[in-house]
């Protein structure tokens, strides 16, 4: 007899979860509505951009200090209604130290722009979860570089440079000498119990949400090539297409994704955070 599990019981995202790839990524698809994207992408403050050689960012509330501390203030409230509030009923946080996102990483791609396989990094927890506006675009994931694949850790931790504040110099696209790790772990992959399809694209469509956790954060790495085009997308070479919402605009497209100008939020939450800045201005206004 099945078991009767009550609601509580059934994680939230299980509809969501990317088949053949390690725990755990999740995509939902038009997990905001048109109007909020646009009300979002409207909000953005112009003048906060940092221009970087493939893409312009921001950082909110604030770029970490050297030893990755973030000083705590709010995030705005464009960045908390509706996003957080959604994540709130998908528990995507509620592991976390803080079990809420305290920081927003803001990427615009333009054309033709992209950042390098890079991962995210130890400053933060295990968990990313990132809003696409504007257009979709092929986010690439692979191996770190050295890794010996098996079956119980099918793309294993080696020593990788991390942090995506500014990661352009730091990491190699594929087709600048990565190929041959790239090669090996999809060979050795192929042989194993898992089965893991890596490496291989997430298409992030525009109102989609990524969720980015656990191995699939701390084993892998991910990159946007910087291409005009994304080619040859199908079933067979992209891991989200059964969780599209609209992959017969890519059909009808002969696979292809015309980039176009894509705006990311990355929410995460930072593990170490320093209230250092507030407890001076509060033990001054108790003067
Ligand atoms: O724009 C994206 O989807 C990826 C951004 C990213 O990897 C990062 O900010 O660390
Ligand atoms: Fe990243």
């Amino acid at each position: 007899m099945a078991a009767n599990l009550a609601p509580s019981d059934v994680e939230p995202l299980h509809n969501f979860r990317i088949p053949d790839l390690p725990p755990d990524f999740y995509y939902i698809p038009n997990f905001i509505t048109t109007e909020e994207e646009a009300s979002i992408l409207r909000k953005i403050p112009a003048q906060r951009w940092v221009t970087l050689s493939h893409r312009r960012l921001q950082a909110h509330p604030s770029t970490l200090t050297p030893n990755n501390t973030l000083l705590a203030s709010p995030l705005q409230p464009f960045l908390i209604t509706p996003v957080v509030d959604r994540f709130k009923t998908l528990d995507i946080f509620d592991k976390t130290p803080h079990r809420t996102p305290n920081h927003v990483l803001i990427n615009e791609y333009k054309r033709g722009e992209g950042i390098m396989p890079h991962e995210d990094g130890s400053a933060y927890a295990e968990v990313v979860a990132t809003v696409s506006l504007g257009a979709s675009i092929c986010l690439q994931i692979s191996p770190k570089p050295g890794d010996t694949p098996s079956e119980n850790n099918p793309c294993p931790e080696s020593s990788m440079p991390d942090d995506s504040q500014d990661a352009d110099d730091k990491h190699n696209y594929p087709g600048s000498g990565n190929e041959d790790t790239i090669e090996r772990c999809a060979t050795s992959t192929s042989s194993s119990r898992h089965q893991y399809k890596i490496p291989t694209r997430i298409l992030q469509e525009p109102r989609s949400l990524l969720i980015t956790t656990g191995p699939a954060y701390t084993n892998l790495l991910h990159g946007i090539a910087p291409n005009e085009v994304d080619e040859d997308l199908s079933p067979d070479t992209v891991a989200n297409w059964s969780l599209l919402a609209e992959p017969q605009i890519i059909e009808a497209a002969g696979g292809r994704n015309e980039r176009a100008t894509r705006v990311s939020l990355t929410y995460r939450d930072v593990l170490k955070v320093s209230s250092a800045a507030s407890k001076v201005f509060g033990g001054l206004g108790k003067r």
